[in-house]
């Protein structure tokens, strides 16, 4: 790992769109860690996903709640085994909430209520968070860019990194192209897009292999992506 002299601080990339370096401490990576392998095991585990173009995706994925397949959500492993979906835990649904809670608390809120007058109240809290993507990317994988669409709610999407870092890149709602800015997402790091860039097309363009902390046990990365469906 290479010094750094100043502690990355809290960043809002565009509105609505916040990172907040450093928001799991390790033990907590960790056990998001050893769940991750858990919710990662067959039945409806981890799984290679084709899109309907031809291509398949290098980033592994599995779901809790609701399985999603491109494009739309199920409740069985439709392109998979076939299994239902594993269930939503509780706790992942309320780790959503705090994170969208501490994002927005600080920065300002792109889910936030302009008042008459211009004085801004806290984002309503959003519905219960009732999904959960979970991709594995091994050195090669990436993600292209893409909108989280499928779901029929505004609420904000909130997405954690475990292991390597990668370079998260965030675009516009418009265009796959630029503008767009590149940001390092580093394990333990949480990025919260809502507001003005809920539908913001997104993606994952390098992953830096062996950069995971040496103490978490995890070759690769692991991001676990919280939506609310509103389904
Ligand atoms: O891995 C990431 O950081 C992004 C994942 C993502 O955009 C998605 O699952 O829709
Ligand atoms: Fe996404």
């Amino acid at each position: 790992m290479t010094g750094e002299l100043f502690p990355r601080e809290r960043a809002e990339l565009a509105p609505g769109a916040v990172h907040v370096p450093d928001w799991l401490d390790p033990s907590r990576q960790r056990e998001l860690v050893t769940a991750c392998r858990t919710w990662a095991r067959p039945p409806a585990g981890l799984r290679t996903v084709h899109l309907p173009g031809g291509g398949t995706m290098t980033a592994r994925q599995v779901c809790l709640g609701r399985h999603w397949y491109p494009y739309g959500y199920a409740r069985t492993a439709v392109d998979g085994d076939g299994a239902p979906v594993k269930p939503m835990p509780t706790w992942l649904a309320e780790l959503g909430r705090a994170a969208v809670r501490d994002a927005y608390d600080s920065a300002s809120p792109g889910g936030a209520v302009t008042a008459p007058g211009g004085a801004t109240a806290a984002a309503p809290d959003p519905a219960p968070y009732d999904i959960a993507l979970i991709n594995f990317y091994d050195a090669e994988a990436h993600m292209g860019m893409h909108r989280d669409s499928d779901e029929n709610s505004t609420a904000p999407v909130v997405s954690l990194s475990l292991g390597d870092t990668c370079v998260f890149r965030l675009g516009n709602t418009e265009t796959r192209t630029r503008p767009y800015t590149d940001v390092e997402l580093r394990s333990g790091d949480l990025m919260v897009f809502g507001g003005a860039s809920r539908l913001a097309y997104h993606g994952v363009p390098k992953v830096h292999a062996g950069t995971a902390p040496p103490g978490l046990g995890l070759a690769g990365r692991l991001n676990i992506t919280l939506r609310v469906s509103g389904l």
